[in-house]
């Protein structure tokens, strides 16, 4: 048994109500639970995963981890490996028709650890009355206080693998007219600004809820973490729930909730609108060919439509742009064979390569719209190159659209008579004026580098291999929205699928319902940044205000 399993509410717990049901033990999960047990409720926190970092018994690892308490999770510089398969981290085919993590932690498990406060811009211009900057303020220090943001992340306080960092530093800031930042120091400063990227690591190893938050609960007699265990639906009259039905090694089990007790769905941005649909909530012709299927089982009478459920996921649209100088040293870090010398230092002193996810540096603007609203493009730099261009002096420029971008999909069940939950095809680029803003700013940066072609590489300074230093904005717009293995692709940054105002209210609570919440990336808008950092703030501010509402009264009566 893993080791978390000594402390917690352990007695029959399938027999118990609980107060408050948490589906999915992921990046919000854990901090919704964490906040709601110290509260004094009776608090169940399902995941349909199991162990990941070596603090919950993982034990998935390369040899050079053996005798160590390390599993792959904690080692930042393992994280590219997770794409290689092979794991047992990543979702069943059958749970989200995406690349996702199952397991503790969720998706801050097998993430890269970039850790960017939003910019104060991105609460008061993309969210409702009750979360503005000012709303989530003590929400975000919160969240600092247990999770600090580190810019240091070699416990030796050197940076490793810095050539493309110079070189990204040259282009940007010396020539294109950058400001050289601090991102903790200066976060709502997201125009025009470059510098090193900040990273929620504890100590050398992989930070995140799991690390701190649900070490507090597991010490919590009223909390109980179940892993195995995968929600189907909740059970509902009319909104008003009173269990959720839970697969467990091969049967079917009934949780249920106590008198004015609280589900709180957090099963990420397509498996919690997913699991709505199931249970009968959600746009009504979604429900009538799933319930065709005879997949819902409550009544049709006892529904809730709410045609917001699933609608306006997001994910950021990315291109892979491969950069390459005399002077840069790519880096790769190897999975099973680490450099001796890397290993060892890593080993030793939590320092070193392999101390830190691979990105070196990040910027980011704002493009100008003429409606007066703006367009966010972050860059992030990676230590080696992609695809066909990998030789030793090639690095990797991801860009991405962010905030401000009109492009958006829903969650769409499979028909493949399974209603796997899943992105609709229009995600990226349904706007045509997102790959405009897009390329019209790869454009302008491109300007600042050294005259180059792929044939006839800059002597000095970065030369872009897989889109000519040379091409038109027209150009750049037509390769960033063609499919290729450096456009289009999933960047996995799934929200925005149950909006706070739209599908949830801003107590969570889904619209329509009495006593059912979500808290996770479907609830958040779009951000200027990566999304964990929002994602973690909207879990503290989700559970101040499920804390909130419980404490005056209202009644729930079925
Ligand atoms: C490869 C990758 C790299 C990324 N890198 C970064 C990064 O560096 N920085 C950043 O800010 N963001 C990054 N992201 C995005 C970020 O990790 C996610 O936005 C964030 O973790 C989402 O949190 P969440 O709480 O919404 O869901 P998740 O963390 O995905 O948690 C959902 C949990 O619910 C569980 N679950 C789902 N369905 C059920 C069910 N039916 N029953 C029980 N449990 C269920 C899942 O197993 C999972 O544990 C990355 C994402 C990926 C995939």
């Amino acid at each position: 048994a893993p080791p978390f399993q000594r402390r917690q509410n352990a007695t029959a717990w399938t027999d118990q109500e609980w107060d408050a049901i948490i589906v999915g033990a992921g990046t919000a999960g854990i901090i919704v639970a964490d906040r709601l047990s110290e509260a004094g409720k009776k608090t169940l926190l399902l995941e349909l995963g199991g162990v990941s970092y070596g603090i919950t018994g993982g034990t998935e690892k390369p040899a050079w981890l053996d005798g160590t308490d390390l599993s792959r999770v904690d080692v930042p510089g393992l994280y590219k490996s997770i794409f290689n398969g092979g794991t047992d981290l990543l979702c069943p085919a059958d749970v989200v028709n995406a690349f996702q993590a199952c397991t503790i932690g969720g998706n801050s498990a097998i993430n890269a650890g970039l850790y960017f406060q939003p910019p104060a811009s991105d609460w008061d211009d993309y969210h409702p009355e009750g979360w503005k900057s000012a709303d989530v303020k003590d929400a975000t220090q919160r969240l600092l206080d247990t999770q600090p943001s580190v810019t240091e992340y070699s416990m030796d306080d050197q940076y490793y693998v810095q050539t493309g960092y110079e070189e990204a530093k040259k282009w940007l800031v010396d020539a294109a007219g950058f400001s050289d930042v601090s991102f903790n120091e200066e976060p709502d400063n997201k125009d025009r600004v470059f510098g090193r990227p900040v990273y929620n690591y504890i100590d050398g190893q992989r930070g995140g809820p799991t690390r701190t938050y649900l070490q507090s609960a597991l010490a919590r007699s009223n909390f109980r973490l179940q892993t195995g265990a995968r929600v189907k639906h909740i059970d509902h009259i009319n909104g008003v729930a009173s269990s959720v039905t839970v697969e467990m090694e091969g049967s079917s089990i009934k949780i249920a909730l106590s008198a004015g007790g609280r589900i709180v769905l957090s099963a990420g941005a397509i498996g919690s609108p997913g699991l709505l649909m199931h249970s009968g909530i959600g746009p009504l012709e979604t429900l009538t060919n799933v319930s065709a299927a005879g997949l819902i089982s409550n009544n049709s009478s006892s529904w809730v439509i709410n045609p917001s459920v699933g609608g306006g996921l997001f994910d950021n649209p990315n291109t892979y742009i491969e950069l390459s100088a005399p002077t840069i040293q790519s880096y790769v870090q190897d999975y099973n064979n680490p450099i001796p010398a890397d290993r060892d230092l890593y080993l030793s002193a939590r320092s070193g390569p392999y101390a830190f996810a691979s990105q070196t540096s990040a910027f980011w603007a704002y493009m100008p719209n003429p409606d007066g609203t703006k367009t966010g493009v972050q860059g992030t730099i990676d230590s080696s190159g992609h695809g066909e261009y990998v030789n030793n002096n090639t690095i990797t420029l991801n860009v991405y659209g962010t905030s401000g971008l009109g492009s958006t999909g829903r969650v769409m069940l499979s028909q493949d008579g399974n209603f796997t939950p899943g992105p609709s095809s229009d995600v990226y680029y349904s706007d045509p004026r997102d790959a405009d803003n897009i390329a019209k700013f790869i454009y302008s940066i491109f300007q600042a580098l050294p005259q180059s072609t792929p044939d006839s590489l800059a002597a000095d300074g970065l030369t872009p291999l897989n889109i000519p230093q040379n091409s038109t904005v027209e150009e750049i717009r037509t390769y960033i929205t063609t499919w290729s293995e450096y456009a289009v692709g999933a960047v996995q940054h799934w929200s925005s699928s149950c909006r706070i105002g739209k599908c949830v209210d801003t107590d969570t609570k889904v619209i329509g319902t009495k006593n059912i919440h979500v808290i996770d990336a479907s609830i958040v808008s779009p951000l200027t940044v990566n999304p964990q950092f929002g994602v973690m703030v909207a879990a503290e501010k989700g559970a101040e205000r499920i804390l909130e509402t419980w404490k005056s009264g209202i009644e729930i009566s079925l």
